[in-house]
């Protein structure tokens, strides 16, 4: 028997110390965009392995402020000399609507040197922290009592406005964060943010306020911090006049949910990063917040319809790669693979073409399979939503087909190429691009005519209403020397089949046939399909009877479609060593 060391016993549950008489936040819905702050350039650079190099931040904050950020985190200014100076060159070149956010942690010299970086901003937000839980103050600060606690937040805050009335203007505001709330006793988070309140001035429509609520580390179940922040904004001293932020990270991988709750819980504003980049597992996901709202129609007030070109700035400054499963952003998310799947998503953009061209408004509700966000809302093509392996069915491939060469492949047919598809990617073992499909198409059914042995050179039919047939000389040319084949019957096709089976001795007879036009104007040209049995020869195969053979014909005129299509089955029977 083996004997299991249970690591599970050196942790506790986590214990919910919040007491509501009434929990409204369950019933809540979120109905617009929260108030956005970016700390992609500080909570996301202090836990990379290489922090942004100057020139890195300039791009990233030029990206933040074309996606529509108004507030962002630009520095630590105490950290780093680059962090120091970026914050200056921020100061000098964001637009005037933009505020700069600055943290520092609740000592005086470093909140000093802060501020200096700060000189000259329009619009700048100072944000301090200090660790307030039980923990922290135990690990961190040698016992540091709560008493203690509030006085040095109230002394850092005074340093703050007095700092701010020398340097600032009416416009710069207080961020306080009690390190980690998630995981302080309520009532003291209350109390100290209460005390800061005081310090600072209760008149916060010249001197705003933010009491940011950092799950610094993630410790429980989002509904818990939803609890803790509906308390909070319940209790707080003139709520109205504050603004609730919330800062959760993604210990547990609840972040995005967590926030989603607290904002129902009464919460303002959110801060992040893009992809959810920063310490350990990281920020909350920024794209993921606001791209959630606006698949429940609520525009969050941001612009992702590049989203390619964000992933670029983000992978190139934080030097980390965006998983190909990520949410919204990842490579993958907009792909199907699996045959059922694809099926879905073929006939939900079939009806959703449909619906478009029905209606006169602009907008037409988005219902599809398996897609929860237009790709092309975020910039990503049609094109890439369809990919083949041996999990797809025929759907995938015949949409490959579909979009690349406008061939909208008959059902049979679809089932027929799929069998040389499965084969393909089983052989291969992997995926097929789209152009090694395109040309497994193109091979399978001699669709290019240049590469076939057997071609059509003239033809000249001949209507004999009073028999009621039609009597064709067909010239081919076969393996480079031209043959001329008559033959009659009930029609062009008919007729040349009937000619194909005096001169090769086969017994070809048509099972299938469709044609459709290609392209919407005067010149476009015709496709034909057709499948023929070919009697003399025995299937082996139950799934693929290998007596039918498809062709495709494609020309301009309908009627040499069609026997181009009878031809690229005489170049197949003769692969297939048949004739
Ligand atoms: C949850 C968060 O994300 S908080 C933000 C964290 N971000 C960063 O730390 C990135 C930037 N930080 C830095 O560059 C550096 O840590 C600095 C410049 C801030 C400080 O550097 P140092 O002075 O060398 O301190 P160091 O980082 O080693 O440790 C922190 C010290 O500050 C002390 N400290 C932290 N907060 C306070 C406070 N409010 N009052 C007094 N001391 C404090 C700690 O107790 C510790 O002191 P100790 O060395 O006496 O034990
Ligand atoms: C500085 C604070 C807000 C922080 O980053 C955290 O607690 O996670
Ligand atoms: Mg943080």
């Amino acid at each position: 028997m083996i004997f299991y060391k249970d690591p599970s016993v050196k942790y506790k549950p986590f214990e919910n110390k919040v007491k509501l008489s009434q929990r409204d936040w369950p019933s809540k819905t979120i109905t617009k965009a929260p108030r956005w702050l970016a700390t992609d350039l500080r909570d996301g650079n202090q836990s990379l392995p290489d922090p942004m190099t100057f020139e890195e931040k300039k791009i990233m904050l030029k990206k933040l402020i074309d996606i529509g950020y108004k507030e962002i985190e630009v520095a630590f200014p105490s950290a780093s000399e680059v962090d120091f100076t970026f914050t200056q060159y921020a100061v000098q070149n964001v637009p005037r609507d933009v505020a700069i956010q600055v943290l520092a942690p609740c000592r005086e010299e470093l909140i000093t040197k802060t501020i200096t970086a700060l000189k000259g901003c329009h619009k700048a937000i100072v944000h301090i922290y200090l660790a307030t839980s039980a923990c922290f103050r135990h690990v961190i600060f040698n016992d540091m009592t709560k008493a203690e606690s509030i006085a040095k937040a109230v002394k850092c805050t005074t340093l703050v406005k007095n700092l701010t009335k020398k340097f600032g203007n009416d416009n710069w505001a207080l961020e306080f964060s009690p390190e980690t709330f998630s995981d302080t006793d309520p009532e003291f988070v209350v109390q100290i943010c209460n005390a800061v309140q005081e310090a600072w001035g209760t008149d916060t429509s010249s001197q705003p306020l933010i009491f940011n609520l950092p799950a610094t580390v993630e410790m429980s179940t989002p509904n818990i911090y939803a609890d803790q922040v509906e308390y909070f904004h319940k209790t707080i001293k003139n709520r109205e006049n504050i603004c609730i932020s919330l800062h959760p990270h993604n210990d547990r991988g609840c972040a995005v949910a967590a926030c989603e709750l607290a904002q129902m819980a009464g919460a303002d504003r959110v801060e992040g990063c893009l992809f959810g980049n920063g310490e350990r597992t990281g920020n909350v996901d920024l794209v993921t917040l606001a791209l959630n709202l606006y698949t429940q129609g609520i525009m969050p007030n941001l612009d992702f319809s590049d989203i390619n070109s964000i992933i670029d700035v983000v992978e190139r400054c934080n030097k980390i790669p965006i998983h190909a499963r990520h949410p919204y952003g990842g490579q993958l998310v907009v792909c199907a693979f699996s045959g059922s799947h694809q099926d879905a998503i073929k006939k939900g953009f079939a009806l959703y073409e449909k619906e478009k061209e029905k209606t006169d408004s602009s907008v037409v509700p988005w219902k599809m399979p398996y897609l929860p966000l237009d790709p092309q809302d975020i910039g990503r093509t049609y094109e890439a939503i369809i990919r083949v392996n041996s999990q797809s069915g025929k759907g995938g491939s015949s949409w490959v087909i579909l979009k690349n060469l406008e061939l909208d492949l008959p059902r049979k047919l679809q089932v027929h190429f799929s069998t040389k598809v499965q084969k393909e990617t089983e052989l291969k073992a992997r995926e097929l691009k789209s152009n090694e499909l395109i040309e497994l198409f193109m091979n399978t059914y001699f669709v290019e005519q240049k590469k076939c042995n057997y071609k059509l050179v003239d033809y000249n039919i001949k209507r004999n209403n009073t028999q009621n047939k039609t009597d064709l000389e067909i010239k081919l040319e076969i393996h480079g020397c031209v043959k001329s084949l008559k033959g009659s019957g009930n029609g062009p096709i008919s007729s040349f089949i009937n000619a194909i089976n005096e001169e090769f001795g086969t017994n070809l007879d048509v099972h299938d046939y469709s044609e459709h036009s290609l392209g919407k104007n005067s010149k476009s040209r015709a496709v034909s399909y057709i499948s023929m049995v070919n009697h003399k020869k025995e299937s082996n195969d139950a799934s693929v009877p290998s007596n039918i053979e498809w062709g495709v014909g494609i020309h301009e005129s309908v009627t040499a479609a069609s026997f181009w299509s009878v031809i690229s089955c005489l170049n197949s029977l003769e692969r297939d060593h048949a004739i």
